[in-house]
């Protein structure tokens, strides 16, 4: 909610018999939160039962009573959970106070229930009495005429198919926890980070799209099988498609195979890709959706850190090629980010520990802070296991996300297409990339752009730019969280060729990104290659 404005943490809307009341009750209890149900307020307002209103004066009169309490609630009922009734927001007045509910910052969460468990529900022994007489397909003909109406209202839709109301109302605990950054341009979308945000794929995908195609990789079997359930939940055909892992997946060749997959299952423009894995697999998934049909749309679902806080959001697609890393590739956005941090729980430690490379560069070009979390749980994050609390996961690696989002999200949003500031997020790349195609990618991207932050901030010592100090904090920061200072491999030759490939590079420029002081980046055109070899010469073993 806005800063000062009254009204509901959350608002639950949906059909008869998809648990408002009772998930919504538990869910309060989880969260320690007061909660109120519509129609018991209607109740007590009116001073008798819903249908002895219905009998005596008629369901306008009841919606009259009810959309008064509504009303009145979502600007008064502050902090709590507040669960509607069915039909309350097919009141014109009700769906506008939740409109401007919603325009103030609010969450609503639409309980999107199996539609045969929910009638059945609805059903049994109903004293509803908009249910009376053929329950089932009154029923069915009111969702019928709802759906659309609680979707266009909905910023969180929970499907609930087979689901008790015990681990629904979990759900909906961790919904209201999970994190947001929102990032704008000609294409804006959401990341989505928390335990549990893959539940929103239908929501991001929408009622138009019928095929999906689930590419991901065979370490990340077990969190395709939940995304694959949940989309075909959601009545998605869903193409599944392992690629071969890490950047042997990243190439044209890989891209090709799925291409033909996707014509031999009929893959159109309103049909999408999800990309689910490690940052290979998510550039992998969105050159795909990129170039199928010139653009199809896809989601993306990280499950490595790296992944989560660089290589899902941005829109940068790609494969590498025999020549160099990511010379192949498209600007495409996402329609969406899920980055369930539940998925790390099988991340092997040492791609967690390099996944904090790309952490440390959004701290160093940008945000104090993630320097400051990062040198506070430096021991537990190089120690990572994968079994720490939940309460850890989501404070620490989800702050870290959600502060790297946030630090790139402000380049993309402003440049989404790399002609100036968004070149920043490149810091530590240009020998970091040299690094991974001179090692075949035996190196893990974070450890070689750990390498190549520390290489930058000595040619930005050499040449004057940043003080010492700035120096030996990169060193001691990337050593103490496990990730490389020093390279001794490849020759300086093999290197000066490569950075001179880089994407950066105009002509026979060579084109750095420099700290110009901590939290100041800038480039750095040209530099003397005395410069550029001793800065490299500091960086060997
Ligand atoms: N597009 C961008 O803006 C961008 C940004 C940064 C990095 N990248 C690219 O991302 C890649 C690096 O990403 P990465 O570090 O995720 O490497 P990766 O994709 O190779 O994944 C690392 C390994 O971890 C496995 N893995 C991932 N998630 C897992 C999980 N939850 N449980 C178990 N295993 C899991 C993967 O299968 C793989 O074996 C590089 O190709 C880099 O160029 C792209
Ligand atoms: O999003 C960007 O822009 C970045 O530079 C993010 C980098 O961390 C990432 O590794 C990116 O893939 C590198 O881009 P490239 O243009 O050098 O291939």
């Amino acid at each position: 909610m806005s800063a000062g404005k009254a009204g509901p943490r959350a608002v639950i809307i949906g059909m008869p018999g998809a648990g408002k009341t009772r998930v919504g009750r538990m869910a309060a209890g989880i969260l320690d939160m007061p909660f109120k149900d519509a129609d018991q307020e209607v109740e007590r307002v009116a001073g008798r039962s819903i249908a002895e209103i219905m009998e005596t004066d008629g369901e306008p009169a009841f919606r009259r009573v009810e959309q008064e309490v509504v009303c009145r609630l979502l600007k008064g009922f502050n902090g709590g959970l507040f669960a509607l009734g069915g039909g309350s927001p097919m009141t014109t007045e009700v769906y506008e106070g939740l409109m401007a509910y919603r325009g103030r910052g609010g969450v609503i969460i639409y309980l999107d229930a199996d539609p045969d468990e929910a009638a059945a529900r609805a059903a049994h022994g109903s004293k509803r009495p908009l249910l009376a007489r053929d329950a089932i397909g009154r029923w069915k003909r009111l969702y019928e005429e709802r759906r659309p109406i609680y979707e266009s209202l909905a910023t969180i839709s929970l499907p609930s198919y087979g689901s008790s109301p015990k681990a629904m109302a979990g759900r909906l605990a961790e919904a209201l926890n999970e994190r947001l950054v929102h990032i704008t341009g000609s294409d804006p979308y959401d990341v989505r980070i928390g335990p549990g945000v893959s539940s929103r794929l239908r929501t991001l995908l929408g009622e138009q799209v019928l095929r999906v195609a689930l590419i991901h990789t065979r370490p990340v079997q077990r969190h395709a099988d939940h995304a694959r359930a949940l989309l075909r939940q959601g009545g998605y055909r869903v193409s599944d498609i392992t690629i071969p892992d890490a950047e042997a997946g990243k190439t044209v060749q890989v891209a090709d195979g799925v291409w033909n997959r996707l014509a031999e299952d009929g893959f159109t423009r309103s049909d999408a890709v999800v990309g689910l894995g490690g940052g290979a697999a998510t550039d992998l998934a969105g050159f795909v959706a990129a170039s199928w049909m010139r653009g199809i749309p896809y989601v993306n679902c990280p499950t490595s850190l790296l992944a989560m806080v660089d290589a899902s959001a941005g829109g940068k697609t790609g494969v590498n090629t025999p020549q160099g890393k990511n010379l192949v590739g498209a600007f495409y956005t996402p329609r969406g980010v899920l980055a369930d941090l539940k998925t790390l729980r099988t991340l092997p430690r040492e791609i967690f520990v390099e996944g904090l490379g790309e952490v440390v560069k959004c701290g160093f070009i940008m945000d104090q802070s993630i320097l400051d979390l990062l040198w506070a749980h430096r021991d537990e994050l190089r120690g990572f296991t994968g079994r720490e609390s939940d309460e850890w996961i989501e404070e620490v690696p989800g702050e870290l996300v959600e502060r790297s989002v946030t630090v790139k999200a402000g380049y993309v949003s402003l440049d989404l297409r790399e002609s100036g500031p968004r070149e920043f997020l490149n810091y530590g790349h240009t020998l970091g990339h040299a690094i991974e195609q001179v090692e075949h990618f035996s190196w893990r991207h974070g450890q070689a752009v750990a390498v190549g932050m520390v290489f930058a901030a000595e040619l930005s010592s050499i040449l004057g730019y940043a003080e010492r100090d700035l120096v030996v904090e990169h060193r001691e920061l990337v050593e103490a969280l496990g990730l490389r200072t020093s390279w001794s491999g490849g020759s300086w030759e093999r290197v000066l060729d490569l950075m001179h490939r880089d994407k950066k590079a105009r002509g026979d420029k060579l084109r750095f990104i420099i700290l110009d002081g901590r939290g100041h980046p800038t480039h750095l055109d040209d530099p003397p290659e005395d410069a550029v070899r001793e800065a490299f010469e500091r960086i060997r073993k």
